[in-house]
């Protein structure tokens, strides 16, 4: 058997995000947030649940912080909720907000874990959602208020920071399609949305550079690598098209200071327009230090004439799906790697890889073997891309811990620490155990 080493400071992690571990929503002075209000709208999430309580781990997170020792892990990506640092979104600190975040951070660096810290994952202030949320220019001018306070803050501690987590997702799903917060339905705002996430992330990350810290910055991007059904040069084109469409959206604009083509086409199409000061590609394009990808399925899509939306349909894929219905296809992972370093040319961290299991915790164990082959065949691939040139500097397995898949609820377990709802006992799962060696050895067998 060959070992597959990494390089020497290669960062093995693992990734949550605040909604969804933290609970103690409306707790210390907390402000309400968007995926509060959401979840707490009854049909929103699978059986009515919600974040309220979550892992609990606003009060556990010192055993938390122990488990990841435990684990061995050298980084620790998690998302700091903004309504708990300004309840209305911005004005008045809520410093039991802070504190809990800086015992946090302190509880990491005595372990030697660096934070990774994500300064926007989804959980909006409801206050700032009632002036209009993403659709209003002036929430980016908050973002980077807020984002400025937490540098100030915890600035020299951190350093990794990411300005937000995949801002198509929040766009689409929250403005376009109603599935997320703040469940809008209205094509329009999706593009309205998203522009203003990108000025956000553009004007936090200016904010970051003109406090001089000695970290980096960077945002994540959820990515799936994109096959046609069939060699035809309409499915060939139809790849273009969904490429641009869910990898290129958000990244293009932050390299090349425009949106893909695809873009403006179904903004045409639909008889939508959305006008902005060009000058804004200038602050979006302030140049950032890595790229975070996410990276979980690939999709193959095939020319469809029918689909008025992109002209392209989606094929499901051969090989076995995880719990979500999600194809396994851990080469994807590799031929996205190679094509945005191809085009970027910037150092990337996979923030975010990992499996949806329907674990059973059996005389105190939980045998995940179909997880561990998920992650030792992604990592296997991250190996190769890394001998094939790409500048990859870390890995973050979602989840630590099993948590709230947003409108799944708690119906989809993707921790390698299993958490039982009840006691909120954690449990360590083989994978946990699999991960353990994988960073001790800083390699895998082929
Ligand atoms: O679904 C698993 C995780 C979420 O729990 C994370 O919060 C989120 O960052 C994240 N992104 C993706 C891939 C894109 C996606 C997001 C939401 C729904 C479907 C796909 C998967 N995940």
């Amino acid at each position: 058997m060959v070992k597959l080493v990494f390089p020497k400071d290669f960062l093995w992690g693992t990734a949550t995000a605040s909604y969804q571990i933290e609970g103690a929503w409306n707790e210390d002075g907390k402000g309400e947030s968007t995926w509060d209000r959401f979840s707490h709208t009854p049909g929103a999430i699978y059986q009515n649940q919600n974040g309220d309580v979550a892992c609990d781990h606003y009060h556990r997170y010192e055993e938390d912080v122990k488990l990841m020792a435990e684990i061995g892990l050298k980084a620790y990506r998690f998302s700091i909720s903004w309504p708990r640092i300004f309840p209305e979104g911005r004005g008045k600190i809520n410093p039991k907000g802070v504190s809990f975040y800086e015992r946090l951070i302190n509880k990491l660096l005595e372990k030697n874990i660096k934070p990774a810290i994500t300064l926007y994952h989804w959980d909006l202030p409801q206050a700032l959602e009632d002036k209009g949320g993403w659709l209003n220019r002036d929430t980016a001018k908050y973002f980077s208020e807020y984002a400025s306070f937490i540098f100030y803050k915890f600035g020299d501690m951190v350093p990794i920071w990411i300005t937000l987590n995949e801002p198509f997702v929040n766009a689409f799903l929250g403005y376009a399609w109603g599935w997320h917060a703040p469940g809008k339905k209205d094509l329009k705002g999706a593009f309205v949305a998203g522009h203003n996430l990108l000025l956000a992330h553009g004007l936090a990350v200016q904010a970051y550079k003109e406090g001089g810290y000695n970290g980096n910055i960077g945002i994540t991007i959820n990515v799936a690598a994109v096959y046609p059904y069939t060699n035809s040069e309409e499915d060939l084109r139809a790849v273009q098209v969904q490429d641009a469409f869910e990898n290129r959206w958000f990244i293009e604009p932050i390299f090349r200071k425009k949106y893909p083509e695809v873009i403006w086409k179904i903004l045409e199409k639909n008889y939508l327009s959305f006008d902005f000061p060009i000058s804004d590609f200038d602050i979006i394009s302030s140049p950032i230090d890595f790229l975070g990808i996410n990276y979980y399925t690939r999709n193959i899509v095939a020319h469809d004439e029918s689909n008025k939306f992109l002209g392209l349909k989606r094929i499901e894929g051969p090989n076995e799906r995880t719990e979500m219905g999600w194809e396994i296809y851990p080469d994807g992972l590799y031929d996205i790697l190679i094509q945005l370093y191809r085009d970027y040319k910037i150092p990337i961290y996979i923030t975010e890889n990992g499996a949806a299991y329907n674990d059973k915790l059996e005389n105190g164990k939980v045998e995940d073997n179909k997880r561990i082959e998920y992650l030792r065949e992604h990592i296997k691939r991250a190996y190769f891309a890394i001998r094939d040139g790409v500048d990859l500097r870390g890995y973050f397995i979602w989840s630590l811990m099993d948590n709230f898949e947003w409108a799944h609820g708690y119906s989809k377990r993707f921790g390698i620490i299993y958490v039982d709802y009840d006691t909120q006992k954690r449990i360590l799962k083989d994978s946990a155990y699999f991960y353990k060696k994988v960073i001790e050895e800083n390699g895998i067998e082929e």
